[in-house]
């Protein structure tokens, strides 16, 4: 499915033209199963995404969007092709080197949120930098910084249970980033929400990829974010079969 693009307002200044890629595909290919049952979820995929570039990819149920940022950021290993993050082959390294490299450099956003159900807002957004050994004091500062970034200062003490959907997916968002990754991969961050809040979240992701130059892959089904995008990836049965550059972007790629 191809979707339609309107004129979309800009309001962010313009960000410098990006040099080399956050992220380089080259001729991903992925199975599943051996044999009569063998599906070929990506097809030999090409694909670059820059620091401070949103990049939306779209396209029908099955078309491989899950496999591919699951390649992208090392949980699932392709059969052919490479994938370098930052310029690494992260593939190719060994496994506790990769998680270590992923944790380091990649944030996720999930449409369910997936905060942690005991742990306050504040606790929520300060895990991923105790994982990295930071000490508590620090990383509950850090992490109150994050919260006020993204508006929830006078929520920091509260459970998830006790914050709306898009307040969760605020705190998601600023524990996705708190550890400073170059790239954030979302996805269906909006499809749980409101249009009005889905928009803010938008907003949110968007400000906060574009002020740090990180690089942001979006999934989604959700038209209504699409104004949101820099460029936007169609698949279709394993293949990207078009990429659209959204009018106003700064980037020439
Ligand atoms: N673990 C798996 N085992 C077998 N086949 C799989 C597996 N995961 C995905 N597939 C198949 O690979 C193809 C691509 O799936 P993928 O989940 O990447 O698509 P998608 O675009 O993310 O779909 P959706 O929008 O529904 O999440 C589909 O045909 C799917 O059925």
């Amino acid at each position: 499915m191809v979707f339609a693009l309107a004129a979309y307002r800009r309001e962010e200044p313009a960000m410098p033209p990006p040099s080399s890629p956050a992220v380089r595909c080259q001729r991903i290919v992925k199975y599943y199963g051996t044999g009569d049952t063998r599906v070929v979820a990506l097809r030999g995929i090409d694909l670059d995404v820059y620091k401070g570039e949103l990049l939306m990819l779209v396209g029908p149920s099955g078309c491989g969007k899950t496999s591919l940022i699951s390649v992208i950021a090392a949980l699932l290993e392709s059969d052919e092709g490479d994938c370098h993050l930052l310029g690494e082959n992260i593939q190719r390294m060994e496994l506790e080197a990769r998680t270590v490299f992923r944790g380091r450099h990649v944030g996720f956003v999930f449409q369910a949120f997936n905060l942690l159900p005991t742990l306050s807002a504040l606790d929520n957004v300060a895990v991923p930098l105790l994982i990295h050994g930071l000490p508590r004091s620090l990383a509950e500062t850090k992490a109150g910084a994050l919260l006020e970034r993204v508006g929830l200062a006078g929520h920091a003490h509260l459970l998830p249970s006790q914050l709306s959907g898009g307040q969760q997916q605020r705190v998601a968002i600023a524990r996705a980033l708190v550890h400073e990754p170059d790239l954030v991969i979302c996805d269906e961050p909006t499809s749980s929400l409101d249009h009005a809040t889905g928009h803010s979240i938008m907003q949110l992701l968007r400000e906060l990829a574009r002020t740090q130059g990180r690089a942001l892959i979006v999934v989604t089904h959700d038209p209504r974010i699409l104004e949101f995008a820099d460029r936007i990836a169609h698949m279709d049965d394993g293949r990207i079969v078009d990429v659209t550059r959204v009018p106003g972007t700064s980037h020439e790629i």
